[in-house]
């Protein structure tokens, strides 16, 4: 009998599973669901959506600017590595909003990166994890995220609704990223957010092509706004995502690998 090698998707989720076992054992939900309900009362959600809307609605492209150490694909992307600082010089160079890894094992990510990058400026932020379990979507909101991602590769489609509609509940937005067809039929049909990522990277193999945007960006209704992720790099990039009205963009390793991450999103954009 061949056995089948798991994709490194499938290890992230694998491993994400046993870890949201080992945090539910460490603090209990009923603990998690008042701390998310001290941060709606002290840290409201910032307007993740809305904040990409105002940049294109003014004519500008909206970046959702990424803060991540490494990559699975990619190994290490920057060090040293200060989240706060990261931040700031995207705040100072017109990003819409922020997305911050969390996971530590695949991308040597933390919750308190996210806590240290929306502190140091007013962006709202995206929780950059691998949600499959409410639990998540709660220590989510716990720790100030404004915006949870939602990977349909990783989820039914009950779970991308019941997910979707606790993450909006609980005030934040929610970006849902899809692949290919089926992912996007998915996505359409379980989820009611407004944004949509189309990611040009497959996650099983790490083959990364822009023309997944353009292969998908069809199937997507009106009224949802869709976010081009991953593989952005020149100028040349962005003109002809522009050129094919697609406003909205997820951008990590460009700028992970600028000496001044802000200088380079500036220079792209
Ligand atoms: O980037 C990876 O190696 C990766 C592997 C497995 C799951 C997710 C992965 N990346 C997440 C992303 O897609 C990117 O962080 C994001 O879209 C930004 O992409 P880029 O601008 O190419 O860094």
């Amino acid at each position: 009998m061949q056995v089948e090698t798991p994709t490194i998707l499938k290890k992230i989720v694998a491993r994400k599973h046993e870890e949201i076992t080992e945090r539910k054992a460490r603090t209990s939900y009923s603990n998690l669901e008042v701390a998310a309900a001290v941060a709606n009362a002290h840290n409201a959600p910032r307007g993740f959506a809305q904040a990409l809307k105002n940049k294109i609605a003014a004519g500008n492209a909206a970046v959702i600017a990424e803060i991540k150490q490494a990559s699975p694909s990619k190994g290490i992307l920057r060090d040293p590595f200060v989240p706060a600082d990261i931040a700031k010089s995207y705040a100072k160079a017109g990003a819409a909003c922020l997305s911050v890894l969390t996971d530590s094992d695949f991308f040597k990510g933390h919750e308190d990166f996210l806590v240290e990058a929306r502190d140091a400026c007013e962006l709202p932020v995206i929780r950059k994890d691998f949600m499959v379990d409410e639990y998540q979507v709660l220590e989510a909101r716990a720790i100030g995220a404004d915006c949870i991602l939602l990977i349909a590769a990783c989820l039914s489609g009950e779970k991308l609704q019941t997910l979707d509609e606790m993450a909006r509940d609980l005030g934040m937005d929610v970006l849902v990223e899809v692949h290919n067809r089926a992912e996007m039929e998915l996505a359409l049909q379980y989820t009611q957010t407004e944004l949509l990522g189309i990611n040009n990277r497959d996650l099983h193999t790490f083959e990364l092509s822009l023309d997944h945007t353009f292969e998908l960006m069809g199937m997507v209704p009106e009224e949802r706004l869709i976010v081009t992720e991953s593989g952005i790099h020149t100028r040349e990039d962005v003109a002809l995502m522009r050129h094919k009205n697609i406003h909205a963009f997820l951008v990590g390793e460009a700028f992970m690998r600028a000496a001044d991450p802000g200088a380079k999103l500036a220079e792209i954009f």
